[in-house]
């Protein structure tokens, strides 16, 4: 996840209170990186990390910072991790270093430590700036009051609940294409996925979250529906060399400073634009459902929920007002729960689309369930219909193993620890390793894209996507390291996984099972030149056309052929 710091803006000549205090700004962080850049160089000299293999960098002021963050995504850890193991050693700027992860045992350590390992500086501050001092920012104590709270609106049973709505939004974004594609003559069109399943995705968690209808699908004139379109690309892009830098030297600055500078960073301004209307709206929203608690009419949203246990709780361990703000400002629920879904959407039709013989093949097991659903005399699918679709859930679990949109896990050790290994690897010396000390301030990055490769889990064709692993079970998932779907890293595991993991399977179901009993989508000439772009989250771009952001255009027929 990368928030871009392109400096390269220009300063307008007339003085003024603003310009002054961006030069002042400027100054003070130029001089505070020079000290970290002095500081690391001199404490990098002696790492403990020494033995530990990794790939010569060419850059010392870069490190391997452009590999990671600015190529398609994945793939320099697959390389790193063919030829070094599990764990690698990396240089970021000014020669520090970070471990890669990808080794099960050490990933379940790091990450099922309680507080132990801590988010990064850097990424809580873009939790902060996405989504204010939500659930996304907090940490130890304050994490663990905000995510107790937040926890009961996203069990198996509320999930179950929102299935109407998810395949509501579907038939309607259908609906749309159905009235385009009938003027269009020949029986279908292309649409890009990313901007259409982006309108039905953040109707989905509107009325989800909190009963709030965006109703963008066919009207995008909401102002909260506005902010948020293209949010991605417009404030989260690849970042530039200079953006790199700064972004790893972040987290040497006080946390204060680096508030203090991204609060008045011109750059930053959709974010700051799109949390102000997101305040508006959730000052509302709170209002709203506390008159509607107090009445005895509650809704059954995530929202609702959260004030509900908010208010039973005593007065000690509840949120703030400016906390359940936060919790509905962009990241925490609108963020976390929009641009992911979309992606993995588009993953998935992007997958199907290739492959016309799987698409059939779950079109034909689509047909037999709502067979089974009419015989006993209903009309709409329930989760436990999904859960009896075995081709269904294989392709949504091999989607999210091959595509995982959040790439990276970032975290800091708290304390001296060792980090256990499952498979040992060879260190400088020819020594085997099969545990590694590390010291209070040790960063790793935790890849779930590597892991998700790991030969040994998933089969020696792990670099290929093909749903039938999971149908002929031969993905080993009896010593499951407690992540929390199908032995995938995709949703993280531990304290900080994805609260919203059954949400976004469900969601991801429904839409696949909307889309084949209504269309059938075909390959168009540009997905040959796809890439997996590192934006916020992994995006489907187009080779050549990377200026123009987000892009999966699918042909889409109506009916089936
Ligand atoms: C395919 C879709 C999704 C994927 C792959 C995904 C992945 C993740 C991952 C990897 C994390 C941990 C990030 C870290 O620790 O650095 C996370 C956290 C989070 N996700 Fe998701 N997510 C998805 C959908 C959702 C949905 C639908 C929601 C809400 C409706 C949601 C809400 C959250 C929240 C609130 C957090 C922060 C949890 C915490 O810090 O305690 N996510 N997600």
């Amino acid at each position: 996840m990368q928030i871009s710091l392109n400096t390269s803006h220009t300063i307008s000549p007339s003085f003024n209170p603003n310009t002054r205090i961006q030069m002042e700004t400027a100054t003070l962080l130029i001089l505070c990186l020079l000290v970290a850049a002095l500081f690391l160089f001199k404490h990098n000299a002696s790492s403990p990390l020494w033995n530990i293999q990794g790939p010569k960098s060419s850059s010392f002021i870069l490190g391997h910072l452009r590999e990671l963050l600015q190529r398609p995504a994945g793939l320099a850890e697959f390389e790193w991790q063919r030829t070094y193991g599990d764990v690698v050693r990396i240089r970021t700027s000014f020669g520090s270093e970070q471990l890669v992860v990808s080794d099960p045992k050490a990933l379940q350590h790091i990450l099922c430590s309680g507080y132990k390992w801590r988010r990064s500086p850097v990424r809580r501050e873009m939790g902060r700036l996405t989504s204010g001092k939500g659930l996304g920012w907090a940490d130890g104590e304050t994490h663990m009051r905000h995510r107790k709270l937040m926890t009961p609106g996203f069990r198996a049973t509320e999930t179950q609940k929102f299935l109407p709505i998810f395949i509501a939004c579907a038939e309607a974004m259908s609906s749309e294409w159905k009235k385009i594609i009938s003027k269009s003559g020949d029986q279908s069109c292309v649409f890009d996925l990313t901007d259409h399943l982006s309108h039905a995705t953040l109707d989905a968690i509107g009325l989800a979250a909190f009963d709030y209808d965006f109703g963008s699908i066919s009207n995008h004139e909401n102002e909260l529906a506005k902010a948020y379109e293209g949010l991605t690309a417009k404030a989260f892009r690849a970042p530039s060399n200079m953006g790199l830098i700064m972004l790893d030297l972040f987290r040497l600055i006080p946390s204060a400073v680096m508030e203090f500078m991204n609060d008045h960073n011109p750059r930053l301004e959709t974010l700051h634009h799109v949390a102000h209307v997101g305040k508006g709206v959730a000052k509302q929203l709170i209002a709203q459902k506390v008159d509607e608690i107090e009445q005895g009419t509650p809704n059954t949203d995530i929202y609702t929920s959260l004030v509900q246990s908010n208010l039973s709780e005593s007065f000690k361990s509840r949120l703030s007002d400016e906390e359940l703000v936060a919790q509905m400002s962009c990241r925490t629920l609108l963020f976390g729960g929009h641009e992911t879904t979309t992606n993995s959407i588009c993953w998935a039709a992007y997958e199907l689309a290739r492959n016309t013989e799987l698409q059939d093949q779950l079109r034909t097991e689509i047909k037999s369930t709502e067979r089974k659903i009419a015989d006993r005399g209903e009309f709409e699918f329930t989760l436990n219909d999904y859960e009896e679709m075995p081709l269904l859930n294989a392709i949504c679990k091999e989607t999210l193993r091959f595509h995982p949109i959040a790439l990276h896990l970032f975290r800091t050790a708290n304390e001296d620890d060792v980090i256990p290994l499952s498979k040992p690897i060879v260190g400088k010396t020819g020594q085997l390793i099969t545990e590694i000390p590390v010291s209070k301030g040790t960063r790793i990055v935790g890849s779930c894209s590597a892991y998700n490769r790991n030969l040994t889990i998933f089969g020696e064709d792990a670099h290929e996507f093909n749903p039938n692993r999971w149908l002929e079970g031969r993905v080993k998932t009896e010593n499951n390291l407690g992540f929390p779907y199908a032995n995938l890293a995709t949703f993280a595991a531990g304290a900080r996984s994805c609260i919203g993991w059954r949400f976004a399977v469900a969601e991801l179901q429904t839409f696949i099972v909307v889309l084949l009993r209504n269309f059938a989508i075909r390959d168009t000439p540009k997905l040959t030149r796809i890439r997996r772009e590192s934006a916020l989250t992994m995006v489907p771009a187009i080779e050549g056309e990377l200026d123009k952001g987000t892009q999966l255009p699918i042909r889409v027929y109506l009916g089936d052929s």
